[in-house]
């Protein structure tokens, strides 16, 4: 089943091109690595694909639906840990996941299951009820990787999964990530950690004057590493 397709997807900020014709699928159970340069247009994809943003040109579907004309409905759907987000300042992580569970329309005692299988998995039952504005940077990742997918949704955007979290903590996640595509869950994460999306993502796209240069499964490289493909995608030599 097809979870994404975008076909010629354009999105300019005033004369600022940063999208111009991008096309791809994601079948869903897919991880799919975003990768490109600074400000290739990573987040403005996911912004476009989440409802948040607005394409000029092009035709988006996810789950079935134009987040342009149905935006509520796809992030009803959806999971997502957006660029540089924090969870909120004045609240607990448990005050925060209550919240985000009654949005969700979520039982408490399911929200209660959740939270406690995540706080276990990520290590920070002890931060439980500590303002969200006294916890590490990591700690506050740890809480948003939680909200992201305490309703089980099938499909989660993501972008940096691993930003500031410590060696321990980031086997953790992508034990996380592998256990729900192995349920079905599709993923879309952007990284730039390369190694990273090599050892995770079953496609990668990478973006380059505003579509893929390269499109590949970055298990089935042919001697190469992701690495060496993404330097020569962006026109920069790859080390020996
Ligand atoms: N709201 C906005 N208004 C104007 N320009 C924007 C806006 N959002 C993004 N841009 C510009 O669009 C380009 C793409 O930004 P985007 O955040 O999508 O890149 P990115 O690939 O996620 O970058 P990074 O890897 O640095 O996070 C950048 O040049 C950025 O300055």
């Amino acid at each position: 089943m097809t979870t994404i397709t975008v076909d010629g997807l354009s999105k300019s900020y005033g004369s600022t091109a940063v999208l111009a014709g991008l096309s791809f699928t994601v079948e869903s159970g897919t991880v799919f690595g975003l990768l490109g340069k600074n400000g290739a247009g990573k987040t403005t994809t996911i912004n476009v694909l989440t409802g948040t943003v607005s394409a000029d040109e092009g035709t988006v579907s996810v789950l079935g639906l134009d987040p342009g004309d149905h935006p509520q409905a796809v992030r009803e759907r959806i999971g997502v840990l957006p660029e540089k987000e924090s969870p909120p300042s004045f609240l607990t992580p448990r005050e925060y996941f209550s919240f985000v569970g009654g949005v969700r329309e979520m039982d408490t005692d399911v929200v209660e299951e959740r939270v406690g299988e995540w706080t276990e998995r990520l290590d920070f039952a002890e931060k439980l009820d500590t303002l969200c504005t006294d916890l590490s940077r990591g700690q506050q990742q740890k809480v948003m990787l939680t909200q992201a997918f305490l309703h089980e949704p099938e499909l989660v955007f993501i972008d940096e999964p691993l930003a500031n979290l410590d060696p321990v903590i980031q086997e953790r996640v992508k034990a996380a990530i592998r256990e729900f595509q192995a349920r079905g869950t599709t993923v879309v994460l952007s990284t730039h950690h390369v190694e990273v999306a090599q050892e995770l993502c079953t496609q990668v796209g990478i973006l380059v004057d505003g579509a893929f240069a390269v499109e590949c499964d970055p298990r089935a490289l042919d001697g190469e590493t992701l690495r060496d493909v993404f330097l020569r995608a962006v026109g920069a030599t790859p080390t020996s």
